[in-house]
Order: structure tokens, then sequence, then C-alpha cells
């Protein structure tokens, strides 16, 4: 188990690998001794902010955003969240990803305020690009990408869910999703229209947008923001099931046709990634901005009191 784990020190393996012998050891052709695994592994992987769960038999992983209080994606979360996505795309087992959190009530807050409140131009120009890499990296992922919305998920959680390929959402009617930030004083990006537009159609992200609407989960279906509501505790089990009919297209096909539909989004950030960021900055240290930052902020946590 000490040789196993000198292999694979960030891997925890579970199933039946409690129960290897040394008859579960078998020799490489480079006569290295190299652990043999039953047909049906799931290895997982833990960082500071997500649980990456490999199941080899379906090719299929579950990564769980675990982030108290609310998956707010800070700086740090984005940069691991895209380096774990990376090498799952890498990795020539895996063919989907299921994406769900950890915490009760909550997907992902969005975008952790506090990186953009009191922050240097430097800071928030790499925020900015960590934002636009997570985004990059799953609305350009080959593999297929399922949501598991089993809580709220405003702003940039909403922004996270529709680069999935599918979302599946719990029906509760105090969860609600969507694109608020204009609710914050603050303007979504071309890019986030861009990924409305092409989910919910150019009419409802107009509505949308400018009312900064959060969607409870009957409107959420309603609009098409998400594909498909059942119970809460049925979330990932209707996720397994919903990735089960992607798997059996072949991966291929599928990519380039997912390719086809997303490319030229995509491109578009990319030949303005850098102006991009400079808006960015330019309109989030200005002293109006911070204000109104500041104010939703307050009024975040008076909700409590
Ligand atoms: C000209 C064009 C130029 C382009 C310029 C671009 C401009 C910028 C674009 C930015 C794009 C995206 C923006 C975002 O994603 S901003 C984030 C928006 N998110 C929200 O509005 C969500 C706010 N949070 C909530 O509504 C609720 O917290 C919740 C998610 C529904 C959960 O509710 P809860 O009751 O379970 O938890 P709550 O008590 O409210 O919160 C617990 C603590 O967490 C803090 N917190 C909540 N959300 C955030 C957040 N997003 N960032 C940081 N901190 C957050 C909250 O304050 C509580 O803290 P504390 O315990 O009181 O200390």
């Amino acid at each position: 188990m000490a040789t196993l784990l000198k292999l694979f020190p960030t891997c925890t393996w579970t199933g039946r690998l409690a129960h290897l012998s040394r008859k579960g050891w078998a020799q490489s052709r480079s006569g290295r001794l190299l652990p043999c695994f039953p047909a049906s592994q799931r290895c997982a992987s833990t960082t500071s902010y997500l649980t990456v769960e490999m199941d080899d038999n379906t090719g299929v992983a579950v990564v769980t955003m675990k982030s108290p209080p609310v998956n707010s994606l800070s700086l740090d979360f984005l940069t691991e969240f895209s380096i774990s996505i990376e090498k799952l795309e890498m990795d020539r087992k895996c063919r989907g990803v299921i994406l769900t959190s950890g915490l009760p009530k909550v997907f992902s807050a969005g975008l952790d305020i506090m990186e953009m409140y009191g922050k240097g131009p430097e800071h928030c120009a790499e925020f900015w690009r960590a934002v636009q890499e997570m985004w990059l990296k799953l609305y350009g992922s080959n593999m297929i990408t399922i949501a598991a919305v089993n809580g709220s998920s405003p702003a940039g959680g909403c922004l996270m869910a529709m680069a999935c390929d599918y979302r599946i959402m719990a029906d509760n009617p105090k969860y609600s999703i969507g694109l608020n930030e204009t609710l914050l004083g603050i303007v979504a990006p071309f890019w986030f229209k861009d990924t409305m537009m092409n989910t919910i159609g150019f009419r409802a992200t107009e509505l949308a947008l400018q009312l900064g609407l959060l969607h409870n989960a009957p409107n959420a279906l309603r609009v098409g923001l998400v594909d498909e509501l059942v119970p809460e505790k049925e979330v990932l089990s209707a996720a397994s099931t919903a990735i089960s009919k992607w798997l059996a297209i072949p991966d291929h096909a599928r990519q380039i046709t997912k390719s086809m539909m997303r490319k030229p989004t995509i491109d578009r950030l990319l030949s303005h990634r850098d102006q991009d960021i400079n808006n960015f900055v330019s309109f989030i240290t200005k002293d109006s901005i911070q204000k109104s930052l500041q104010v939703y902020m307050e009024r975040l946590k008076q909700r409590k009191t």
C-alpha cells in the first residue's frame, strides 16, 4: 500500500482496493511492480476546493465543488478548477464530467466579490484571466459536461452551469439561477451574454440580463436555462442517467458538432482576451463600481440580521 501511495500520491483509491493483496500486483514489461485493479475502479483525488471521482468503468468523473460557505469563485478556486478540468481532458479514459456542489443549498454563489472589491489593477487582471480560463476550459471541453445544479447558482455560478452541455436542477422553488449582475451595479461581459443567448435565445437573454433576473427552478426550466428538474435527492442519479445517453453517441461526431456550435463564441473571447481584461480592470476599479459592490456586500450580510 505504501508503494501505491508513492506511485499515486494525489489519488485515493476506493472500491475494492482495501482488499488488494500481493496477488493484486502485476509486473510491467520493464519489471516494475504495478497495481492490478479489478474492472470497476474509482479514483478520487481531493484538492482544497474540489473532489474529483473518476470511474474508469464508465469514463465519467464527478467533480464536486466544496468551498464553504457558498462555493464562491475565488482566484485559488478558479485556478484549481481549471487545472482539474485540464487533467481530465488529458485523461484518455475520461469521456464525461458531472459538475456538482458538495455544499447544502448552493451550487455556486458566482465570482468571489472579495476578489473584486478593494483590490489593485494587477490582482483584478489576474483574477479576470482566471475567470476567462475557467469558462474557456468548460465551454470548450471535448468531454460531455453535465451540471447537477443542487442549489442556487447566481451570476458566475450560472455561467459555469451554462458552460456545460446539459443542466439538471433540484426542483426546489427556493433555489435560483441567472445572471444577476445588474443588481450588483455591474455588467455581464459579452461572453457571459453570448453563452446565455446560445442557451435561451436573444429575447429571453435581453430580459434576463437587463432585469438581472434570478429564475426560480420552475421558471428556469420554462425559459430553458435548465433542461430538467428532479427531486433534490435525485440530482446526481439523474445526471448519471442523462450522461449515459450522451455516452452512447460516438465521441468524434459529438465533439465535432459541439465545436461547430461553440467555436465562434469561444473565438470571439480568444481574439479579444486582453481587451476584455483591460475593460474589466478599468470598470471594476472605478470608485462608483467599488461603492456598488460595497453596498451589495453589506446588504448580503444584513439579510441575516
Ligand atoms: C463595459 C463592460 C465592461 C465589463 C466589465 C465586467 C464587470 C464584471 C462582471 C462580473 C461578472 C460576474 C459577477 C459575479 O459572479 S458577482 C457574484 C454575484 N453573486 C451573487 O450575487 C450571489 C450573492 N450570494 C447570495 O445570493 C447568497 O449568498 C446565496 C448564494 C443565495 C446563498 O445564500 P445563503 O443564505 O446560503 O448564504 P449567505 O448567508 O448569503 O452567505 C454566506 C456567506 O457568504 C458570503 N457570500 C455570498 N456570496 C458571495 C460571493 N459571491 N462572494 C463573496 N462572498 C459571498 C456572504 O456574504 C456570507 O458571508 P458572511 O458569513 O456574512 O461573512
